[in-house]
């Protein structure tokens, strides 16, 4: 796969790509791997004229087609954004399909209350949530089985690696393979380790351009979707590392697979119950992450009054209802910023030469 090669043969347009790195009005798109000729080429972005009066954005994770392609600078425009089927605020990544949380088995040692916290923040998104236990080498057998036997009755089943020996990291690629995955996670439990692992050496240098490009002076918020051979793409964002509870008591249960088996099967008197100290609760028991529960439930109802306290915020999206499923349209920027030429075509250099494209 090269980049910046004139096709031999005319390639009909637009083409259909994802968004991999965005900055102020430009973006890079990937073209979808299975395109004749081009496919997997990455393309730097502006956007249609029209876009821009309309205040079409797009963000990282976006479907979007392109045209007027210039092979030679490898060149374009951004003529259409799909609707998204999903979207998450912070990092922002249009239609992630998973959040993979990394926690190390030791060093640092596995805090099951920081792991809860980080998974009730995950399951909040409403993606799939996986959970990827790395650092395996440095514990026995029998104190990973001991996990692995803990977090299934918390209802996550986890995968287990070592980035240090590759154990479990191939498998890991190909379940991530044909999605966009975003990892979380705290300090130190190795996701740029397995970020590395998982990217092949001829990304390496994206990943490289990367770090230069979230220090960059124009830089404020980065997130970069990074290809894995398997073409599943990964976001290794630093969005997830305050797992605060921001969520109202009502959703809370919801992001607790626990309960959501209690309620699957039983109904507890009150429909709003709170799961603490009504009458006849199906929830309220003897599970190991109750204790968890109770804490979150008073940091969400404390989140509730603060907001409840505060003006109303504008949603960040738009949501189409229609054929039943959730989709969610790019939001409309709220000004329409005049560029001119000059500063348009220097800005494109600029990031050209940042994101290391000739
Ligand atoms: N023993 C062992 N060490 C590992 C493994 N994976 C990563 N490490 C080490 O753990 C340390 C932290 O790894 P990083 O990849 O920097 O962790 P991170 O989660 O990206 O941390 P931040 O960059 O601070 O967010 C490094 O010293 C790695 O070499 C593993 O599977 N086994
Ligand atoms: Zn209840």
């Amino acid at each position: 796969m090269h980049q910046n090669l004139t096709p031999t043969h005319p390639i009909s347009t637009p083409l259909v790509g994802t968004v991999i790195a965005v900055q102020a009005n430009f973006c890079q798109v990937q073209i979808d791997p299975e395109t004749e000729a081009v496919g997997g080429k990455l393309i730097l972005c502006t956007r249609r004229a029209r876009l821009q009066k309309i205040g079409v954005s797009a963000i990282v994770g976006d479907r979007v087609t392109i045209d007027e392609v210039d092979w030679q600078s490898a060149k374009g425009v951004v003529t259409d954004v799909f609707p998204r089927h999903s979207l998450l605020d912070r990092p922002p990544v249009a239609n992630a399909d998973r959040i993979l949380l990394v926690f190390a088995l030791a060093e640092p040692a596995l805090d099951s209350f920081l792991l809860s916290k980080f998974l009730v923040k995950a399951e909040s998104t409403g993606l799939q949530v996986s959970l990827c236990l790395n650092k395996s080498d440095l514990v026995t057998d029998m104190q990973r089985q001991e996990w692995c036997d803990r977090l299934s009755n918390w209802g996550y089943q986890p995968i287990v690696i070592s980035v240090e020996t590759g154990v479990g990291v191939k498998e890991l690629q190909i379940e991530l393979d044909r999605q966009i995955t975003v990892f979380a996670g705290h300090s130190g439990v190795g996701k740029s380790s397995l970020t590395n692992a998982l990217i092949p050496d001829s990304n390496i240098r994206v990943a490289r351009v990367s770090g230069k490009l979230s220090r960059g002076r124009h830089t404020t918020r980065h997130v970069q979707l990074f290809t894995m051979p398997t073409g599943g793409l990964i976001a290794d964002t630093p969005g997830f590392n305050q797992p605060d509870i921001a969520c109202t008591p009502t959703e809370l249960p919801r992001y607790f697979p626990e309960i959501r088996q209690r309620l699957a099967i039983a109904h507890c008197q009150f429909s709003d119950c709170t799961h603490r100290d009504e009458p006849n609760c199906v929830v309220r028991g003897d599970w190991e992450r109750y204790a968890h529960y109770l804490d979150f439930l008073a940091d969400s109802i404390a989140w509730e009054q603060q907001l409840q306290s505060q003006p109303k915020l504008e949603s960040s999206l738009k949501q189409k209802s229609g054929s039943g499923k959730k989709q969610y349209e790019p939001k409309l920027d709220s000004k329409y910023r005049q560029i001119s030429r000059h500063t348009l075509i220097q800005s494109l250099d600029e990031l050209a030469e940042e994101l290391d494209v000739d």
